[in-house]
C-alpha cells in the first residue's frame, strides 16, 4: 500500500471551513495516513509576541484572548465531545502558565514550549474533525519521534533517531489509524520541547516521510503551487507544474516561503516526490517536485527576501593578512549568524545577515557588532531585500547575465552574488526597490513567452 504524508499549513488550518476542505483532501487519498498540521494561522505569531515581547499583564491577556478567540471558534465548529474541550483548555492553561512565568523572555525552553502550543491545539481539533467525518484518526505526539538537539527556536533533528522512532512508533499504527501530528515541534534528548525555525512544519512533514518511507509528501497551502514568483507581488506569476529538488530548494532557501529552505533536505536523501498545492481548490492540481524535470530552463523562478541586513567590516589590517576572514566567520558562528550574500575587497568584507520580525530567535544582536569592532570597523545598513533569480546553468550560458542586468538597468544593486552555484543569481536592493525589481524581471524573463 502506498504512503503520503499529507501537511496542511496555518492559512488551511486557520478556521472550520478550511478545515473541512483539508479533510476532504485526507478522505479523497487512501494512501495518506500520516497528517502533520500547522498552527491556525497568526497563532505562532501571537506566541512569538508571548515568548519574546515585554508586555504588561493586560497586554499577556489580550494576546490569549486572540488565540482563545480563533481555538474557541474551531471548537464551536465540532460536534466535540467533551474530552476535546478538556484537552484544548488544559493546553490554553498552559499557554497561561508559560505567558506569565517570570523567565519566558530569558528561557529558551520555555519559549519554545509555548511556540508549540499552536500545533498541539490545531493538532488536537484537526484529529476531532477527521473522526467526525468518519475517518479513524488520532492525535500523536510529534515530539516523541521528532528527537532534536537543544538548540531551541532552530532545532536540529537527528535523522537516524527519528527514523527508528518513527519506525517503532508511528509505522505499526498506520494500518489501524490515520495519525494526525504537529509540525514544527520536536524534542531534546531530555524531552524539553523544541521547534524547528519559522515555517518548519514543511520540514517536519519532509522527515517523516523520510523516516517511514513514504512514496511522496503533500504540501497543502493556500496557492495552487510553487509560483514563477510570488503571486503577492505580481498578478502575472504562474503555477508551475514541475520543478527539481535543486531549484525548489533553492527557491525556498531565498525566500520563497511556500516552502521551509530544509524541506527538500529529506526529499533528495529518499528521492520522494513532493507536491505543492491548495487546499481550498484541490481539483487545481498543484506543483510536482522531482529529482528530474522534462526541461531545465535558464530562468525558472524569482524570489524576494526581505528584511536583509548588510554589514560591512572593514580594517586597514586586512590588507595581504590571513585569518582576518576566519576571525569575522567565528564571531558570526559564536553569535548562530548564519550569512547569505558576502563580497570582499582589499580591506572591507561585506555580509548579508537575514533578519525577519517574528523570528523565534533575535538575529543580528548589539553583543555581535560589539564582538566585530573589537577587530574592525564596522557599519551595518538596514533596509534591504535581496533578489533572486532561480534557473539552470546560469554559470555557463551567454546571455543569461546581459538579459537580467538589461532588466533592472534603473536600479541600484548594492551587491551582487553571480556563479556560487549554477541555480541562481542574486542581489541586493534597496527595500523600496524590491516589488519593481521583481516585476521588471518578471516581464521580462517569463512573461515573453
Ligand atoms: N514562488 C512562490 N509560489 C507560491 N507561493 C509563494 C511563492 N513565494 C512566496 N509565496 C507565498 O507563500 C505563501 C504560502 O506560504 P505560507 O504562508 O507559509 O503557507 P502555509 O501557512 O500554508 O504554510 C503564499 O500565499 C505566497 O504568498
Ligand atoms: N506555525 C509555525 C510553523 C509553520 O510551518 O507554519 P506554516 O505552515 O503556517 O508556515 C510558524 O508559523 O512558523
Amino acid at each position: 500500500m502506498p504512503l503520503n504524508i499529507a501537511k496542511f499549513g496555518g492559512t488551511s488550518v486557520a478556521n472550520i471551513d478550511a478545515m473541512s476542505s483539508c479533510a476532504h483532501v485526507v478522505q479523497n487519498n487512501q494512501a495518506t495516513r500520516v497528517v502533520v498540521v500547522s498552527a491556525a494561522a497568526g497563532v505562532t505569531n501571537y506566541l512569538v509576541q508571548l515568548a519574546n515581547e515585554e508586555l504588561t499583564a493586560e497586554q499577556i491577556d489580550a494576546v490569549i484572548a486572540s488565540i482563545e478567540q480563533i481555538e474557541f471558534a474551531i471548537l464551536s465548529g465540532l460536534d466535540s465531545p467533551p474530552q476535546v474541550s478538556v484537552k484544548l483548555n488544559e493546553l490554553l492553561n498552559l499557554l497561561r502558565e508559560l505567558a506569565f512565568h517570570e523567565e519566558i523572555l530569558h528561557r529558551p525552553d520555555l519559549k519554545d514550549a509555548m511556540l508549540s502550543l499552536g500545533e498541539r491545539m490545531s493538532s488536537l481539533l484537526f484529529a476531532e474533525l477527521l473522526c467526525q467525518k468518519g475517518v479513524q484518526a488520532e492525535n500523536f505526539d510529534a515530539r516523541k519521534v521528532i528527537k532534536t538537539d537543544s538548540d531551541f527556536g532552530q532545532a536540529a533533528p537527528d535523522f537516524s533517531l527519528v527514523a527508528s522512532q518513527a519506525a517503532k512508533l508511528m509505522k505499526p499504527e498506520l494500518s489501524r489509524t490515520v495519525l494526525v501530528t504537529q509540525g514544527f515541534v520536536g524534542s531534546d534528548e531530555h524531552d524539553n520541547t523544541t521547534t524547528l525555525g519559522r515555517g518548519g512544519s514543511d520540514y517536519t512533514a519532509a522527515l517523516l516521510a523520510e523516516a517511514l518511507d513514504a512514496d511522496s509528501c503533500e504540501i497543502w497551502t493556500d496557492v495552487i503551487g510553487v509560483y514563477t514568483t510570488d503571486p503577492r507581488i505580481t498578478d502575472k506569476a504562474r503555477p508551475l507544474p514541475e520543478l527539481s529538488f535543486e531549484e525548489a530548494a533553492e527557491m525556498a532557501t531565498f525566500g520563497a516561503k511556500v516552502l521551509h529552505p530544509a524541506t527538500m533536505v529529506p526529499a533528495v536523501r529518499k528521492n520522494i516526490p513532493v507536491f505543492v498545492g491548495s487546499s481550498r481548490e484541490p481539483e487545481k492540481g498543484g506543483t510536482w517536485i522531482v529529482k528530474d524535470c522534462k526541461n531545465e530552463p535558464h530562468f525558472r523562478a524569482l524570489t524576494r527576501r526581505r528584511d536583509q541586513v548588510l554589514v560591512t567590516i572593514k580594517t586597514p589590517s586586512m590588507l595581504y593578512a590571513s585569518g582576518f576572514l576566519q576571525q569575522v566567520f567565528g564571531i558570526l558562528a559564536r553569535h548562530n549568524l548564519s550569512v547569505d550574500l558576502v563580497t570582499t575587497s582589499e580591506i572591507a568584507v561585506s555580509l548579508t545577515i537575514d533578519n525577519p520580525p517574528n523570528s523565534v530567535r533575535a538575529r543580528l544582536n548589539r553583543a555581535t557588532i560589539e564582538d566585530l569592532k573589537q577587530i574592525s570597523d564596522v557599519s551595518v545598513e538596514e533596509g534591504y531585500d535581496l533578489v533572486t533569480v532561480v534557473g539552470n546553468n546560469m554559470h555557463s550560458s551567454a546571455g543569461v547575465s546581459s538579459q537580467i542586468f538589461e532588466s533592472v538597468r534603473n536600479y541600484n544593486l548594492r551587491l551582487i552574488c553571480y556563479g556560487a552555484n549554477p541555480h541562481n543569481i542574486s542581489f541586493l536592493v534597496a527595500s523600496n526597490d524590491s516589488t519593481g525589481v521583481v516585476k521588471e524581471l518578471h516581464r521580462d524573463l517569463f512573461e515573453g513567452e
